[in-house]
């Protein structure tokens, strides 16, 4: 099997609703998106020839992805007062709406499916919320989600 890693980053602020501790608070992070695919055959003729696909064909469909999220507040949804929402969006802040809790797990399997979707065989998708902290969504050594 041929393995492929790339890696992008995106800063961005996010709170976790309901959290007891600092992370309740809107704080930011420099997230940290690294995406493994797997290939068993590599392309065959052309430029490509002897690749899965070209890193920057890689690197460009992921920094498509983390670009949603660059320099906005990532909020989850139904998680603010209306009011402090159209205050936000009154003042012009660029807010990105999620329908889950904005940890580094449940962004891991975001990217993952994000990456799927675009046609990758991705065996996993890690995300750094801090240098030291991340997470990460894929196979299990059986194949498994
Ligand atoms: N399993 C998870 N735990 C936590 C997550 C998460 O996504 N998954 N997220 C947070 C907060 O968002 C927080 O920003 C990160 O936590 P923490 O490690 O406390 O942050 P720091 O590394 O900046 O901690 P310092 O002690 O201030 O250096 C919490 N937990």
């Amino acid at each position: 099997m041929y393995y492929l890693e790339t890696e992008q980053s995106f800063d961005s602020a996010h709170f976790l609703k309901g959290y007891d501790g600092k992370c309740k608070n809107i704080h930011g992070h420099r997230w940290r998106v690294v995406i493994k695919i797997e290939s068993p055959t590599l392309q065959k003729e052309g430029q490509t020839q002897g690749m899965i696909v070209d890193f920057s064909k890689l690197k460009q469909d992921l920094k498509e992805e983390i670009d949603y999220f660059d320099h906005s507040l990532i909020m989850e949804a139904d998680t603010l007062k209306p009011n402090t929402l159209t205050a936000l969006k009154e003042e012009g802040f660029l807010l990105v709406e999620v329908n889950f809790r904005p940890t580094a797990e449940e962004f891991s399997r975001y990217f993952y499916e994000r990456m799927s979707q675009r046609g990758y065989y991705v065996k996993s998708a890690k995300v750094y919320e801090t240098p030291a902290n991340c997470a990460s969504y894929g196979e299990d050594s059986h194949g498994r989600l």
